[in-house]
């Protein structure tokens, strides 16, 4: 730092996506880029505006806290005959609720010892003439205090405290909480003991960081350790999740030397709130689930209603049961599976066997749209929203879904701008139509699929982790056929019969030699492959036994010597196009994309011929 321009190096460290903190060797911060500002809230954006001061005898403050000493600056019982409460019953750890004047013994206030087995906490009172009404929502998470109707509303992870200050005389807003109040030095408890709080809105002080020691700002286990990295001492320190002032980040610790003597220490931050949120209504999603799943196991056959999927390996069997669960759910549900395991049929039977099962089914192949329209086919568009587009505008995939089902088909291969787009229509359950002003809900259900290893995708930076844990609520797996080769010769019973008469030939069967090699064949296709050999094989049978040279699989020793099949030119170069696309597939082990790529053709015809050629 002192080598160097700070300006530049300031200016530098605001453009940087991550939060950057420096200090010296003697804990005094340095430089704290904007976007460590932002994430502990330094940067005031609220939109309520006050003045500077301290709580004075006679104000009215109003407490909402969802747990009493944490995140609140280590707020007491004690602390709260302040403002005139005097509880021996009230806890550390309790959900409060309190009013009460500053200094004097007039209160009203609710508080719950066992706070986890709690949805909501309420106070609505009146109180010197205002209007209080307060509300913790535990399931929500968010704690509100509204006073004569002004809303004061802070979401939080895990703990919050909240206050808003009144002034009696003027019935004005004296101070109100916000993001940042451990870092600002604001929590209850110190505001409660005299210390001043900064102004905000228009008469927001600007509140500078830079000269101050890390430990008046923060409040951690982790500042101990940058503290001491920053005097000297080694320390290996990196993306490790832990909590500071109560936000959960992810962070790193970096020594900086000079000339062999340490300057000090950087800090990288970067916020995980919304992930951790993110997995923990995940987890409750799941809990619910199986709970139900208890239930549900007495009164179903699972069997039955899902006969659609062939196949009675464990593999299996076990998806089978999911599925099952699946459709008795609103959860997003997330479908694994490589190319052809039956992704979009179990798709579809989750929709069927659910209470949704009148309304639509809307499939999207994600992969398929060129990327330019995703969102207008996604979300609609209004009437003139761009060049080209109807004059009467369109309903996109979400608002076609209504109360049905709508399956993101290859949601790995949604690009980057679009997942953050579909992230924060999921998350609020609400979307726009490209160029349209008015909030549509999504009513539909969300199942996704990919043959894609998303963990894989998320560490190239291809896909969003955070997208990545809302729609991994329900995963399941459907193993490639190659992992269960027991099902091939159910697959081929059921489904010979049907493809010879969907085909218009007397039912035929297969060799044991036939059926030896098609068990031994590494199946890269799965079962779209499986159907495909088979029906070829039913054409070029003459008579009612399918031999194993009539399957034509790639590792055929006999593949030399199959007979020639005269047919026109063209049905012999579509034949040759799709060897190469399905060859090509093989190789990319179902990577659509890549295999595109490696054959130099549109995504569109691309599509087409895998459409046309049912691979
Ligand atoms: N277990 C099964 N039982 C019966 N038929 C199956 C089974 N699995 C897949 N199929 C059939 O195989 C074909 C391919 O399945 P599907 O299209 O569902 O695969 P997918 O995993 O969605 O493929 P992709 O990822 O390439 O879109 C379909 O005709 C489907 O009906």
């Amino acid at each position: 730092m002192h080598m160097l321009n700070r300006d530049f190096i300031r200016q530098f460290a605001d453009v940087i996506s991550e939060g950057f903190i420096f200090i010296d060797s003697t804990g005094s911060i340095e430089l704290y880029n904007d976007k460590a500002k932002s994430i502990f809230g330094i940067l005031n954006n609220y939109g309520i505006s006050h003045d500077s001061g301290r709580i004075e005898k006679g104000d009215i403050v109003i407490i909402a806290d969802n747990s009493l000493g944490k995140d609140d600056g280590y707020l007491s019982k004690k602390d709260l005959e302040k403002i005139g409460i005097k509880d021996k019953k009230i806890t550390n750890g309790s959900a409060f609720i309190g009013v009460g004047k500053y200094e004097e013994s007039d209160s009203l206030y609710v508080y719950e010892k066992n706070a986890e087995n709690l949805e909501v906490l309420n106070l609505i009172e009146k109180f010197h003439g205002l209007d209080i009404e307060c509300e913790i929502d535990f399931l929500d998470k968010y704690v509100n205090i509204m006073v004569d109707k002004i809303e004061f509303k802070l979401s939080y992870i895990y703990a919050i405290g909240h206050m808003v200050v009144i002034d009696p005389k003027s019935r004005k807003v004296k101070f109100c909480q916000s993001r940042g109040y451990t870092a600002k030095g604001e929590s209850i408890k110190a505001l409660l003991n005299g210390k001043k709080f900064l102004g905000k809105g228009k008469s927001q002080e600007s509140f500078s960081v830079v000269g101050k020691n890390i430990y008046d700002v923060h409040e951690s286990p982790l500042i101990d350790k940058f503290y001491k990295a920053a005097q000297g001492e080694k320390i290996s320190y990196k993306n490790k999740s832990i909590e500071i002032n109560g936000i959960p980040t992810r962070c790193s610790i970096y020594p900086i030397d000079y000339e062999n003597k340490r300057l000090g220490a950087a800090l990288k931050v970067e916020d995980t709130s919304l992930i951790k949120k993110i997995m923990k209504e995940r987890d409750e999603a799941i809990d619910n689930l199986e709970r139900m799943e208890k239930v549900l196991y007495k009164t179903k056959d699972i069997d039955d209603s899902f006969s659609d999927i062939i196949g009675d390996s464990k593999g299996m069997k076990d998806v089978k049961k999911l599925v099952h669960k699946g459709s008795q759910t609103n959860s997003t549900v997330l479908l694994l599976g490589e190319s052809g395991t039956g992704k979009s049929l179990v798709a579809k039977l989750i929709h069927k066997n659910g209470n949704r099962k009148n309304n639509p089914f809307i499939h999207v192949n994600c992969a398929s749209i060129p990327e330019k329209l995703l969102e207008s086919e996604l979300f609609g568009y209004e009437a003139g929203a761009f060049t080209g587009a109807k004059r009467e505008g369109k309903k996109g995939y979400f608002q076609l879904a209504e109360d049905g089902t709508i399956f993101l088909d290859e949601i790995g291969e949604m690009p980057k701008v679009m997942q953050s787009k579909l992230l924060k229509a999921l998350q609020e359950r609400t979307f726009y139509r490209v160029g349209g002003a008015a909030e549509l809900e999504i009513k539909a259900r969300i199942i996704c699929a990919t043959n894609k290893d998303l963990e894989d995708e998320i560490k190239k930076g291809t896909f969003r982790e955070d997208l990545y844990y809302r729609i991994n609520v329900f995963p399941i797996y459907i193993p490639p056929l190659r992992e269960r080769k027991d099902d091939i010769y159910e697959l081929v019973r059921k489904m010979l019969p049907n493809i010879c008469d969907r085909l218009n030939f007397n039912v035929k069967k297969v060799s044991s030699k036939a059926m030896y090699d098609l068990a031994e064949y590494d199946w890269p296709g799965n079962i779209r492959e499986l159907e495909n050999v088979l029906e070829r094989a039913v054409n070029v049978t003459e008579g009612s036994i399918i031999h194993e040279h009539n399957l034509f699989l790639r590792n055929d020793k006999n593949n030399n010597e199959k007979e020639f099949v005269v047919k026109t030119l063209k049905d012999h170069m579509n034949e040759v196009e799709k060897h190469i696309i399905m060859e090509t597939l093989k190789v990319y082990k179902g990577d659509k994309r890549k295999a595109m790529e490696a054959l130099n053709i549109k995504k569109t015809s691309f599509y087409d011929k895998l459409k046309k050629y049912n691979i």
